[in-house]
């Protein structure tokens, strides 16, 4: 088996020494193996477009089975299929699960709340149970390891920003596990005479037709710029109960199992919130449900985070402007935030 490592000049080289050469896989046409904290060639990060089209490249190049792409510190990975696909994001806890879920069946999986409509269906219609929460692989994680002790079986958690732990594996996040698992799934697959690439797997995970992420920074001493997000975020939560957004309701179920969201623990034991975020579900009279709003203070820097994905074509658009027009502006909010990067969306 022929198998591409890209480590971005991180610290994941020794993958391709230590672990690959060693078990007989040619790993010939692997990039940046050398550890190098300049990082001459690409942030080594498998949500970097650059890394996952080099690798790509390799692939092709190569004919190679497989394309690895580590983070710096290798807690994070993503893959590219031997078609060239760039496998990251919900297309990664996508194949996660689907190898998971042949060994558990039923299970439930964590993953935070800014998954597609589509990778929930891809989970329970393979039986398993999907569980929305709170960004931040710690929180994701977390939620894993408390509802296994609540007894409710979790095997997988993960974020779409490529970290991933496992039950199996202690609940460590680690992104070169998840790989192993990857290429022991492609082994079994060639050994059971099939010849289909790793891919094959996801190929009925529709992707979302749109997905927008846009930033508020919280214009304001630094040191009062949490709370200003806080109340902001507590803001758009009360506009949604007034109903003052028609379609627009919160997703804040409770109980983790339930698909449709969990990102408030109503539970005797709430798990402390390090950034506040809520999603909402957005329908209209033509489509239905249509999409979703995930609004979160970022965890390192002073601004929120804002996340649109629509099933329907000018969704985002729609979303977004009734956000700007009949809550930023409506609520007055757009006076300590400053909302240029929604107005720019909006408008162009
Ligand atoms: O809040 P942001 O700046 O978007 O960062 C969010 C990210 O923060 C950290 O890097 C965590 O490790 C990730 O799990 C999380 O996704």
């Amino acid at each position: 088996m022929q198998i591409i490592v890209n480590a971005g000049n991180g610290s994941g080289g020794f993958f391709t020494f230590e672990v690959l050469d060693k078990l007989g896989a040619d790993t010939f046409g692997s990039l940046h193996l050398k550890p190098d904290g300049m990082f001459p060639n690409h942030i080594p990060n498998p949500e970097d477009k650059t890394a996952m089209s080099q690798t790509r490249s390799a692939v092709l190049q190569h004919n190679a089975d497989l394309g690895i792409v580590f983070d710096t510190d290798v807690d994070r990975s993503g893959v590219v299929d031997r078609e060239g696909n760039p496998i990251n994001g919900d297309r990664l806890i996508a194949l996660m699960s689907a190898i998971v879920l042949k060994q558990h069946p039923g299970t439930t999986i964590v993953t935070d709340a800014r998954t597609s409509l589509a990778l929930t269906k891809f989970i329970t219609d393979r039986g398993g149970q999907h569980c929305l929460y709170r960004v931040g692989y710690r929180n994701v994680i977390d939620k894993g390891v408390q509802l296994n002790k609540d007894g409710v079986e979790t095997h997988l958690m993960m974020e779409t920003s490529g970290h991933g732990a496992l039950k199996e594996n202690h609940f460590l996040d680690d992104g070169a596990y998840m790989v192993v698992k990857i290429i022991i799934e492609m082994v079994r697959m060639k050994l059971e005479g099939s010849n289909e690439g790793i891919g094959s797997l996801i190929k009925d995970l529709e992707e979302p037709l749109e997905s927008v992420e846009l930033r508020m920074n919280v214009v304001s001493e630094p040191k009062y710029a949490k709370a200003k997000a806080v109340e902001a975020i507590e803001a758009f939560r009360e506009y949604l109960e007034q109903g003052s957004l028609h379609g627009w309701e919160l997703d804040s179920c409770g109980e983790c199992w339930v698909s449709e969201g969990c990102l408030v623990d109503t539970n005797d034991t709430p798990a402390a919130i390090d950034a506040l975020m809520y999603r909402a579900k957005v329908s209209d009279n033509e489509h239905g449900e249509y999409g979703w709003v995930h609004i979160r203070q970022s965890i390192h820097n002073p601004n929120i985070a804002l996340n649109f994905q629509s099933t329907i074509p000018g969704g985002c658009l729609a979303m977004a402007s009734a956000f700007h027009q009949k809550f930023l502006r409506a609520s007055g909010m757009y006076e300590f935030l400053d909302i240029s990067q929604v107005e720019n969306y909006v408008t162009n």
